[in-house]
């Protein structure tokens, strides 16, 4: 059985957009932990955080982040901060291959700067925020990941196939068919 792919990273790394890409490449099943949350509690990351504060939603993802570690054969997109529990990165790092996806901060900036769902950028000056987040997490990123790719300015494409190239090093497309993507 193929082994499960986590993507790990700060916010607008292309988790989400990377992880649905790569398992319509690899006929995987992709789920993104964000997403659940908001399905299972009917409302948006930016209303729990309102109601629950930080603390509420980190409660959430510890929750969601075990259920969704025991799948198999599957890619999953985590949230930024998943990495900031010593639980969730057990879980992680157990439960399968760990790709970090890292872009500096001004490229995480002009990824995100035109969304307002992410509550922890809804700040005066989010490119700080990105830079402080990212000087505090990147060691977490690293400590629980089995690779790290640079994204840059790459299109989605080309990170895809660095990606699978890397994972096939680690047997998760062992037996499974796939060429680069062009
Ligand atoms: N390599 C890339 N080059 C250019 N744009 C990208 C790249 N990767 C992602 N993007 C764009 O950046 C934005 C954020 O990407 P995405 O939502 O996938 O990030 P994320 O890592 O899932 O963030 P979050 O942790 O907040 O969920 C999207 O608009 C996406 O199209
Ligand atoms: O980096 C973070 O702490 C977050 C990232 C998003 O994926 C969401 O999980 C939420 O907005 C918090
Ligand atoms: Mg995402």
């Amino acid at each position: 059985m193929a082994r499960n792919i986590f993507l790990v990273g700060p916010m607008g790394a292309g988790k989400t957009t990377l992880g649905r890409y790569l398992a319509k490449m690899l006929g995987r099943k992709f789920h993104d932990s964000d997403r659940e949350i908001e399905c299972r509690t009917g409302v948006s990351i930016p209303v729990i955080f309102e109601i629950e504060g930080e603390a509420g939603f980190r409660q959430r993802e510890c929750k969601m982040i075990a259920e969704l570690t025991q799948l198999s054969n599957i890619i999953l997109a985590t949230g930024g901060g998943a990495v900031l529990a010593i639980e969730n990165r057990q879980r992680l790092a157990q439960g399968g291959t760990v790709v970090y996806l890292y872009a500096s901060p001004e490229q995480l900036y002009r990824r995100t700067v035109h969304d307002s769902n992410r509550p922890l950028l809804q700040t005066e000056n989010p490119l700080e925020r990105l830079k402080r987040l990212l000087k505090e997490r990147d060691p977490l990123y690293r400590e629980v990941a089995d690779i790290t790719i640079k994204t840059g300015e790459r299109p989605i494409k080309a990170v895809a196939n660095e990606v699978l190239r890397q994972l096939k090093r680690y047997g998760n497309v062992h037996g499974q068919k796939f060429s680069a993507i062009r």
